[in-house]
């Protein structure tokens, strides 16, 4: 199956939107909801993400960027951090062919040193694999923390005796191949950043949303896009 792009024939609604990251909240509460385990929860927000990717896709979003596991989530349930850690194995076995088909580059952010042996290892699988694929760049955060990776950019500058600015910052966060987000989603109702992309957000477009993650449809994801060209749509004037 192929990710249709809409082509210039339809204006091209997201022509502003190069990167686009989400907080993929409200799994746990949409399984409790259904009388459903968390771990269900989880597994239907797999099908959520592969369901945005697509969309993002067609809609001809160039960088993608999902918080996958925060470095909070270790606060969890120990059965269920061992379960969420092996989704991306679950993932990748499933869904890497398709992705290759449509030239996804899949970029991992965070500190994988902390992960299962075997995930750390399909991880680095997908990322070489799909090194060379120049369409939609799909950024995993895992073991993420917007705090512990500006640090980390710090003692590593101080280290190397970089002056700190602005542009030599960028250059040693995890993102530094890539544009700052345009847009932040953040579904299941929560209004607040929880740690993600802090520095890279300054300037990003928020967008928050009731509907929890496994309920996310392409129609609630194309409302996120379609207000931000509301928000940025210009006539002409400045
Ligand atoms: C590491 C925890 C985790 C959790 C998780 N959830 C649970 C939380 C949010 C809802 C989505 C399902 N997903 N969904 C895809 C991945 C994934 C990660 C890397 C990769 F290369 C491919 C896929 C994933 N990873």
């Amino acid at each position: 199956m192929n990710f249709k792009s809409e082509g210039d024939g339809e204006m091209n609604q997201s022509a502003g939107i190069s990167h686009i990251a989400i907080i993929m909240d409200g799994n746990g509460r949409w399984a409790e909801r259904r009388g459903l385990s968390r771990t269900d929860g989880h597994l239907e927000g797999v099908s959520a993400v592969v369901r945005i990717v697509k969309r993002a896709s067609e809609r001809n979003v160039k960088f993608l960027t999902l918080y996958t596991f925060s470095a909070e989530n270790w606060k969890r349930p120990q059965k269920e951090v061992e379960f969420i850690l092996q989704l991306p194995k679950k993932f990748l076995f499933q869904y890497l062919p398709e992705l290759m088909r449509n030239n996804v580059k899949i970029n991992i952010l965070g500190d994988l040193q902390q992960l299962p042996y075997s995930t750390r290892e399909a991880l680095k699988h997908a990322v070489k694999k799909t090194a060379k694929n120049d369409g939609l760049q799909l950024n995993f955060a895992l073991n993420y923390g917007g705090r512990q990776e500006i640090l980390k950019a710090f003692e590593t500058m101080k280290e190397e005796g970089i002056a700190f600015t602005e542009e030599s910052v960028e250059r040693y966060l995890y993102t530094n191949q890539m544009p700052e987000p345009d847009l932040l989603i953040r579904t299941g109702g929560e209004k607040r950043l929880s740690n993600f992309l802090l520095w890279q957000m300054a300037y990003t477009e928020f967008y928050f949303s009731d509907v929890l993650w496994p309920d996310f449809s392409n129609e609630e994801f194309d409302k996120a896009l379609n207000e931000f060209n509301v928000r940025h749509r210009r006539f002409g004037g400045l």
